[in-house]
């Protein structure tokens, strides 16, 4: 018997996450090779994007997935969230030159309030949403706040690109493959203030931080400021944003929270007060998965380096907060 298609709506599906995204879900690099699937496609209502999405709509139609059962072109995210049991957020509004942060926060406020409204409204009850579209942590917690309905379990960052980030780097100068690299992870705001922390990564069971000469110069001079500045180096030398690794990061999230992990990975999550950090803003933290729930990682010892890396995100997401807090009252 065939099983009951999985809806999975994304926004912002014609950008180059998006469009990245879609080919991966619908080749079934998502939920398997055996689910069918439904994508429900959320674009900005202006020509130029109706008309891009067009252009992707062909083609998907020319890729013959065999595992798509349908997909639909939306402008009014009530319709494009209709009973979605995954939503990825990846639209936003980009930050243009001599912009504010706060001017950004205030425009994509609009559409993440709208858009939280939609799934409280319309989408599966235990619809899994991750948001992509920066500022990330407080778009998230924008659409958590529109959605009093939804449990806030359902609402989640990705600060899973930054994570990827910090393994590709670690694997890079150890020389060894990726995937013998555990519990590496991210703390905090998707900005320059992430703390991305090998404190108790291991290669092959040795800790990381005993094999690299230096260890406390490298962490402070090389590595952190290379994962932070990821994004900026990628744009620099491409000329456009990540897009790929991003879209990559993007499955790699779901795909755990779905099937589990043994091993610890980055989430941006609200937070229930662990290690100080303030209740409900989205923040970083290390968790494993099982039954697609999460948990976070608890009785990490917090040094004092580590505590100001931590604290200042933490100011960083409390004032993004408070510049938005009158909108989503
Ligand atoms: N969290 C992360 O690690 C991470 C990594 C990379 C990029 N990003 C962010 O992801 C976002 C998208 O990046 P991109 O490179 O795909 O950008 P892009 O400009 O190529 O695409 C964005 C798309 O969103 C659409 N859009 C705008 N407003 C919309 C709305 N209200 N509803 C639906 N669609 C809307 C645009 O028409 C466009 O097609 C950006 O905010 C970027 O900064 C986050």
């Amino acid at each position: 018997m065939l099983k009951k298609p999985v809806r999975i709506s994304i926004t912002g599906a014609a950008g180059q996450i998006g469009y990245n995204i879609i080919f991966r879900i619908a080749n079934g690099d998502l939920l398997g090779k055996d689910q069918p699937i439904i994508l429900q496609l959320l674009e900005a209502s202006n020509k130029k994007s109706q008309k891009a999405i067009k252009g992707v709509i062909m083609e998907i139609e020319d890729c013959i997935f065999p595992l798509l059962v349908d997909v639909s072109v939306h402008e009014n995210p009530i319709t494009a969230f209709k009973d979605a049991n995954i939503a990825i957020l990846i639209g936003s509004f980009p930050r243009k030159s001599n912009m504010e942060r706060s001017e950004l926060l205030a425009i994509n406020s609009s559409i993440f309030i709208e858009q939280g409204k939609a799934l409280n409204s319309v989408a599966s009850r235990d619809v899994k949403v991750l948001v992509v579209g920066n500022p990330v942590n407080t778009n998230t917690y924008i659409t958590m706040k529109s959605a009093p309905d939804l449990s806030y379990k359902n609402f989640t960052a990705m600060l899973r690109l930054d994570h990827n980030r910090a393994i590709a780097k670690l694997a890079s100068k150890l020389n060894e493959p990726v995937s013998s690299i555990k519990k590496v992870f991210v703390w905090g705001n998707h900005s320059l203030s992430m703390y991305p922390d090998y404190r108790y990564a291991t290669v092959n069971g040795v800790l990381i931080r005993d094999m690299i000469n230096n260890n406390s110069f490298w962490n402070k001079n090389v590595f952190l400021p290379a994962i932070s500045r990821r994004g900026e180096e990628i744009i620099s030398i491409r000329g456009a944003s990540s897009a790929a690794s991003a879209a990559s990061a993007a499955i790699d999230h779901i795909k755990d929270w779905i099937f589990g992990t043994e091993n610890w990975v980055t989430m941006g999550i609200p937070s229930d007060g662990s290690y100080n950090v303030p209740k409900d803003i989205i923040f970083g933290f290390p968790v494993k998965i099982k039954n697609s729930k999460y948990k976070i990682i608890q009785n990490l010892e917090i040094d004092k380096f580590s505590r100001k890396k931590i604290n200042l995100s933490i100011e960083e997401l409390k004032n993004e907060i408070l510049s938005i807090s009158h909108l989503i009252r």
